[in-house]
């Protein structure tokens, strides 16, 4: 049996606009969800609908109201609404991943750097970290002229392959990808989608936001679509967006 990375129970998530008269808006009506070992699940829908707030809350940048998130770890379930800042922070390198459209690098850092302390922080050692890390950008065809230089200088798709490799090197039990390839070009976004696919041959469970139809047929074990902060459908991509035209 397939064993389950990520259960959602009942998630709700409100915020309260304090500008605008104390008015809330409700991203996220009591979501459920799993995500098993080796999964990709897509989440499609409208803009609004509450996908990257489905996401921040599982990698815990916005706090739910109410509900629960539990990750499967190598020590058992976890539900991580509960669970101390300190202890989440740990679990954020080996067990859960999240890569959004934009890199954030220390300053004064470039590709390999911040490609091995990813790997680092998920048990490698320096050296293989090293190892994976320049794979990783290999894979992504970065020109190896740029690996040591800092990040701020990079182009917008550069440093979203840079996000990527970070994101994929020694990948955790869970990776959270938030419109990783929107500033690709067709050959780059090849690639990456090609490097994604090969993490479900690994076990890794992927739960995953592209505004790209074609990139969700081709990588989405399941599609799943929200509206208005509720889910409306689930399904195969087929099911779910109807076929590619
Ligand atoms: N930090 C925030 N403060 C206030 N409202 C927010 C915040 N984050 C999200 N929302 C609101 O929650 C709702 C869902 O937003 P969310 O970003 O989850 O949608 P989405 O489906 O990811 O949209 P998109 O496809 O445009 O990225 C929207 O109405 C949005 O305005």
């Amino acid at each position: 049996m397939t064993k389950n990375v990520l259960s959602v129970r009942n998630l709700r998530k409100t915020f309260t606009l304090h500008t605008i008269d104390g008015r809330t808006v409700t991203s996220l009506h009591g979501v459920d969800l799993d995500v098993a070992e080796g999964e990709h699940v897509a989440l499609a829908g409208p803009s609004g609908a509450g996908k990257s707030s489905l996401l921040r809350c599982v990698h815990r940048s916005y706090l739910p109201d109410s509900g629960m998130v539990t990750l499967g770890t190598e020590n058992g379930p976890v539900d991580l609404t509960a669970l101390p800042d300190r202890d989440m922070a740990r679990l954020r390198g080996r067990e859960l991943g999240y890569v959004s459209q934009f890199l954030s690098a220390p300053p004064r850092t470039g590709p390999m750097e911040v490609v091995a302390a990813a790997g680092r922080r998920r048990g490698m050692s320096r050296a293989d970290a090293r190892d994976a890390a320049a794979d990783a950008l290999q894979r992504l065809a970065l020109d190896e002229a740029l690996w040591d230089v800092d990040c701020s200088v990079l182009s917008g798709g550069e440093r979203q392959r840079v996000n990527i490799a970070a994101g994929t090197v020694n990948p955790p039990r869970l990776l959270l990808l938030d419109e990783p390839v929107s500033a690709l070009d067709p050959a780059n976004r090849e690639r990456a989608l090609d490097l994604i696919a090969s993490l479900s041959a690994q076990g890794v469970a992927v739960l995953a936001v592209f505004h790209d139809l074609e990139a969700m047929h081709r990588l989405a074990s399941r599609v799943v679509r929200f509206e208005e902060g509720r889910i409306a459908a689930e399904g195969t991509a087929a099911e779910v967006l109807g076929a590619v035209a």
